[in-house]
């Protein structure tokens, strides 16, 4: 059965405005995770949830950087210190390492791990950028700040449980981008990144931004970290998530992608960790987005039609 993949819950909301995302591991498992990714032919073996304190005890005037505004930003650190440590645990086990999310800020706990031992390149799916620096973004929300963090960008600079030096800008390839905030469109111009907009996958089709995507991910490095945000899909397709945008990827688009990370690793053994997030199961309808989430996974890992 290969590699077994180690499924660890980070059911973690701290980095976003809408409650209900720390609930998004529950559902991914409820819909049936384990079962899809054995049926896929790979070996899931569920290591629980990580512990995050109590919402109710958090008090969002507490404590913020030196510059710009992040909420939250010590419980974020907290969760993605043990984070990061049981990601590079369970590679040094010889083993994948799976994170359900909980909001997207978790992302910065798995690359950190999944990069102490690996020149790591990633894959962001993302209605969004996600690079927004303390000192640039409008909500204050971490979840919009996981690629600054891992990049040390702005405040981030100082912070190492963030910043994951053994990542860089030039292997991060942005797949159905759609919505990006004034400031963060100039980090973005500004940066060596390589972003595939929603524009791209219209004109070219999925698969082959995806093998592009791959390519950039890969050249130079030791491994793919790939970043799945449930807000990457279409919201008629994917409700339940904090942050939708509109003209998304559809249902079969989004497999196409996974189906192409799939192949590419069956050939070239390329993928090193993967986190699924930003599935909030309160706004969603019917645990669909959960649901989804399950299945695009299983499709990452070798699910096919025939
Ligand atoms: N992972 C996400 N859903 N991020 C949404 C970010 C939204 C916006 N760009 C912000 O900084 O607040
Ligand atoms: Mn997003
Ligand atoms: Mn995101």
């Amino acid at each position: 059965m290969g590699q077994p993949i180690k499924i660890i819950g980070a059911p973690m909301d701290y980095g976003a405005d809408r409650r209900g995302v720390d609930m998004g591991p529950s559902a991914i498992r409820y819909a049936g995770l384990a079962d899809g990714l054995s049926r896929a032919g790979v070996d899931p073996v569920d290591a629980g949830d990580l512990s995050i304190p109590r919402a109710e005890e958090r008090d969002p005037d507490v404590e913020q950087p030196t510059q710009g505004h992040a909420k939250f930003l010590r419980e974020v650190e907290d969760v993605c210190t043990r984070l990061a440590d049981r990601v590079e645990a369970i590679l040094d086990n010889g083993e994948f390492p799976l994170v359900l999310g909980g909001d997207h800020s978790v992302a910065i706990g798995s690359m950190r791990g999944s990069s102490s031992d690996a020149d790591l390149g990633a894959i962001w799916f993302d209605a969004h950028a996600d690079l927004n620096t303390p000192e640039t973004s409008p909500s204050g929300n971490v979840h919009g700040m996981p690629l600054a963090a891992t990049l040390g960008r702005g405040a981030f600079a100082d912070m190492t449980w963030a910043h994951a030096p053994r990542v860089n800008e030039e292997s991060i390839a942005y797949v159905g981008l759609r919505s990006i905030d004034e400031r963060e469109r100039d980090l973005l111009r500004d940066s060596e990144m390589t972003a595939f907009t929603m524009a791209d996958i219209d004109e070219r089709g999925m698969t082959a931004v995806v093998e592009n995507a791959l390519d950039v991910a890969t050249t130079d490095t030791d491994g793919v970290h790939v970043s799945l945000d449930l807000d990457w899909l279409d919201p008629k397709t994917a409700p339940g998530v904090g942050t939708p945008v509109r003209g998304g990827v559809t249902y079969r688009e989004a497999h196409a992608a996974l189906e192409t990370v799939s192949r590419r690793h069956e050939r070239d053994g390329i993928l090193r960790s993967m986190d699924v997030v930003e599935v909030n199961p309160i706004l969603d309808e019917g645990n669909e987005t959960a649901t989804l989430a399950a299945e695009l996974a299983a499709s990452a890992f070798g699910k096919r039609i025939l």
